[in-house]
């Protein structure tokens, strides 16, 4: 898929990798909308994004996930902003051992409403112009991560929803693609959680644990997570595929091939 002309919508889009997938696509030429319950830092991102790329390129939505209403309204002001449709990022996430029920309807919940979304508005069957949907899982998706058991099932949950949801895609002949991207640890806000005993829960008692996760594993940049959700992004040939991210490079997942 060429980027220039097309149009993405970011969940979780104000900072982190939210805001370096918007950064990678708006350089290669799309539009973006950016959805997020972060009001301040999403319009300051919004308003530095101006200053380089123009104002007609990117928009700013004030929208939480866990509300069906909100989101739906999001991709509606999307449409009537840019026009068009075409990618879809469900990004937006949290760690929260401590309240887990919102961790779910974050992680999870808000993946499959977002998913839902972008195939209702690009799906060729409903005047859409195919497309392709990049959800955003995490290592935790592949292997335990011991100190989030909750984070955790979030995760592989994404990975096994959009796997499904792909193959789901192709036979319905949607025209449009699902990816998921399995990032390792990376320098946002996200990572304070460790450092938070409300947020890790019953098991703050593993932040050492953690700790030492995170010095094996190193901490990517989140430019360099974004070069490789570019690829989920612009490879036509990719529906289902789950890409793994670490300092040590990004490999595709191999499963056994789906009896459908
Ligand atoms: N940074 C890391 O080490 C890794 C992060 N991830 C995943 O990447 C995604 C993005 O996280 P980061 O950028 O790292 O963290 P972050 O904390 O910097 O960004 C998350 C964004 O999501 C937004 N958000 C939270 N709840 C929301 C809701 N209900 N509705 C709309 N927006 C909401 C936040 O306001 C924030 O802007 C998450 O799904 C996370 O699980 C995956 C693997 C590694
Ligand atoms: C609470 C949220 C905080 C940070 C965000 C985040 O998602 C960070 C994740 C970073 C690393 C997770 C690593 C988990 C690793 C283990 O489960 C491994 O056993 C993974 C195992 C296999 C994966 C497949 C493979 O590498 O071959």
């Amino acid at each position: 898929m060429a980027l220039s002309g097309k149009v993405a919508l970011v969940t979780g889009g104000s900072q982190g990798l939210g805001k370096a997938f918007a950064e990678i696509l708006l350089k290669h030429g799309a539009k973006v909308s950016l959805l997020d319950i972060n009001v301040p830092t999403g319009n300051k991102l919004k308003a530095a994004l101006d200053e380089e790329y123009g104002s007609d390129r990117t928009c700013f939505i004030s929208c939480d996930v866990t509300s069906e209403t909100q989101l739906k309204e999001a991709f509606h002001k999307t449409l009537e902003s840019f026009g068009r449709l075409d990618i879809v990022c469900n990004n937006a996430g949290i760690g929260n051992e401590s309240n887990w029920e919102r961790t779910v309807d974050i992680n999870l919940n808000g993946v499959i409403r977002g998913s839902y979304l972008a195939l209702q508005y690009m799906k060729k069957q409903n005047k859409g112009q195919g497309g392709v949907i990049v959800n955003i899982a995490s290592m935790a998706g592949l292997g335990p991560f011991l100190s989030a058991p909750v984070y955790t099932a979030t995760k592989h949950a994404v990975v096994g929803f959009s796997r499904a949801l792909a193959d789901a895609s192709q036979v319905s002949d949607y025209g449009v693609r699902i990816n998921v991207l399995c990032p390792s640890f990376a320098k946002t806000e996200i990572l304070e959680t460790f450092n938070t005993d409300d947020l890790m829960g019953q098991f703050s008692n593993l932040r050492q644990t953690t700790q030492k996760l995170l010095e094996h594993m190193g901490v990517l940049d989140p430019s360099q997570v974004a070069e490789h959700f570019l690829q989920l992004v612009t490879d036509d040939s990719r529906n289902g595929a789950v890409l793994r991210v670490t300092q040590a490079g990004a490999s595709y997942m191999e499963y056994p091939k789906s009896v459908m």
